[in-house]
């Protein structure tokens, strides 16, 4: 971010993250390529347009004359039309697809690039970013070189005239050129700069929607009106400074238009007065010289599109090139190879916190697992290395042992189960949040089968519409228990082999609590389970269990092995029987 920070502030733009992204975003050539040929004819039509007008001025009302200006208007007219119907499409297609890409890109990315960037701050790179950049980046294409076709056609035109005509046109374009760049570059920064505070509302808006129950609760309104007010003024304060650069361009090209004009007029009389044109050429030479003042400005106008399409794509770029996980093509496909899950001397932080130090153990296949520590002990972290969302910066994390880091991402991820605290779901019904990430389709029998395996089928029956059963985001219409089994159900349908558990039921009370546990231990009897848990009962149901201890691994064994000789997994204890103690009262 802060690289894209100083491009920012330089205000010059990077040509290479321009290129590098025009590169990816797929842009739809056929669109723009029907749309720069609309545009071509239409200024080829529009160079004809003064003369044929100046014919008329100059009384040529033969009626042959009137029936071909009339053809003429009427062609003129659908071009122009042919012309505006066409950019959109070409503008919409191409914004679709850097949308594609940059979501694709969104779902690769490592997981460590999410710890230094707000996900959520992300989302308008997607929505505002792109869609700005594609649609100046296509007026710029369609654009651009037909305005430049124009611009040397009308001159030409002109200097056949007469050739001070054609100088009096040029006499203010190095006060024009010097306007371009210093305006072009004001214009980066400031677009920068609002698609940096669309980013933040975004970002703000995104979090704190998803908890208004906690802003309630802790009566915050009043709080989160004034950072909304603060946020929301950034964003105000960015348009603000787009409005101040806006009326100085107004004012700039007026004032620029009214000179040319004036050098026009002062150039034609003279001219006339002269009898070096006559009146057919001066009429001419006046619609010539007002489209060409407009065609000069529409060349700074596209230039200046082209520095805010860099701005736009500042963060875009940036986002694009972060790094990506690696799909291990052409290593060895790992799919039924066996589930012991071994910890090698793993060593691991997050930037310069360290999480994990010189951490070693093995589970059996097969057989179940307590990761035990107080907070921040690096419990979580250690399932997160299994999954190889992160890569261990010392020693190895390994399944059926081969590295995690050596079986294809999409084989390991699909061996194995991730059932967290809260059992996220998205929103839709029952039945989708039941075979998401199955990727096949799923009979409402097998689904049923799965519910009745896991006693989901028993809070399924009880709702009137079933598996159609709408779903709240992130399943808040639904109790933490049915959530678990809802998801244990999915996990069960999954196949997996490797489960892991984040705190299954430490947000259930008592009874449901012991309800998930049975089902963890019923439904799933021969995969291998490792389960981060403060749960007492839960810890005393395992084979093993691993005490984490800031960090180090304090204690491995059976609960015996540990009772009485493990000092940190003593202190667990006491600390987890209080809780119990401290629940019942
Ligand atoms: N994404 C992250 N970026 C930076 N530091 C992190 C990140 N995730 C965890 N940490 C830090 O790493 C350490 C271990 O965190 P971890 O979540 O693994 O602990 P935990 O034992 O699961 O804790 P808890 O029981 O509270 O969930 C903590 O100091 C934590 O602050």
């Amino acid at each position: 971010m802060s690289k894209v920070k100083k491009e920012g502030h330089k205000g010059g733009g990077n040509w290479k993250d321009f290129f590098h992204v025009i590169r990816k975003m797929r842009l739809p050539w056929h669109w723009i390529i029907i749309a720069f040929l609309c545009n071509f004819l239409y200024n080829r039509v529009m160079l004809d347009l003064p003369t044929v007008t100046a014919g008329l001025m100059s009384g040529s009302t033969d009626s042959q004359a009137l029936v071909d200006a009339v053809w003429f208007y009427v062609l003129f007219t659908l071009v122009l039309c042919g012309d505006v119907a066409l950019r959109s499409p070409a503008r919409h297609v191409a914004a679709r697809n850097i949308r594609r890409v940059i979501w694709k890109k969104m779902l690769r990315i490592r997981m460590d690039y999410y710890d230094g960037h707000n996900p959520s701050d992300l989302m308008s790179t997607m929505t505002n970013d792109a869609t700005t950049a594609t649609e100046y980046l296509v007026e710029f294409l369609v654009g651009f070189l037909p305005t430049i076709y124009y611009v040397a056609a009308a001159l030409q035109t002109i200097s056949s005239y007469n050739v001070w005509l054609m100088v009096s046109v040029f006499l203010l374009l190095p006060l024009k050129l010097i306007y371009a760049v210093f305006v072009g570059r004001w214009q980066y920064r400031t677009q920068f700069g609002v698609f940096k505070e669309i980013g933040s509302l975004t970002a703000y808006l995104a979090e704190r929607v998803r908890n208004l129950m906690l802003i309630k609760t802790y009566t915050n309104e009043e709080r989160e009106l004034k950072n909304g007010e603060k946020t929301s003024y950034g964003l105000f304060d960015a348009n603000m400074k787009v409005n101040k650069l806006n009326c100085v361009i107004t004012a700039l090209t007026t004032l620029l238009g009214m000179a040319q004009v004036m050098v026009v007029m002062v150039f034609g009389v003279l001219l006339l007065k002269r009898g070096d044109i006559d009146i057919q050429q001066w009429v001419a030479f006046y619609m010539f010289s007002g489209t060409l003042s407009t065609s000069f400005s529409n060349l700074i106008d596209y230039w200046m599109k082209l520095k805010s399409v860099q701005g736009a794509m500042a963060r875009t770029a940036e986002l694009l090139r972060a790094p990506e996980e690696e799909e291990q093509e052409g290593k060895r496909e790992e799919k039924g190879a066996g589930t012991e899950v071994c910890f090698d001397h793993v060593s691991f932080s997050y930037g310069d916190k360290e999480a994990l130090k010189d951490v070693s153990f093995t589970i059996p296949e097969g057989s179940s697992a307590a990761v035990i520590g107080l907070c921040g002990s690096g419990k979580t972290t250690s399932l997160s290395l299994l999954e190889h969302f992160y890569e261990p910066q010392e020693g190895t994390v390994s399944l059926g042992g081969v590295s995690v880091a050596d079986i294809p991402l999409q084989a390991l991820r699909g061996r194995m189960g991730y059932v967290q605290q809260g059992a996220d779901i998205f929103s839709g019904t029952v039945r989708e949040a039941l075979t998401y990430g199955l990727h096949r389709e799923v009979p409402d029998e097998e689904i049923w089968a799965a519910a009745r395996k896991t006693g989901f089928a028993e809070i399924l029956e009880k709702w009137d519409a079933g598996l159609d059963t709408p779903v709240a985001p992130g399943g808040t219409s639904m109790s933490g228990g049915q959530r678990q089994k809802l998801v244990l159900t999915r996990e069960f349908m999954r196949g997996a082999d490797v489960l892991l558990f984040d705190e299954p039921t430490s947000a259930l009370d008592a009874a449901a609590a012991r309800m998930v546990q049975d089902t963890i231990f019923d439904t799933f009897p021969d995969q291998t389970k490792i389960i981060v848990t403060h749960d007492l009962s839960l810890i005393r149901r395992v084979d093993q269990i691993i005490v984490l201890d800031r960090g180090v691994l304090a204690g491995c064994g059976s609960y015996s092995d540990l009772y009485g000789k493990c000092g940190a997994f003593m202190e667990l204890i006491a600390a987890c029987q209080a809780e119990k103690e401290a629940a019942k009262c």
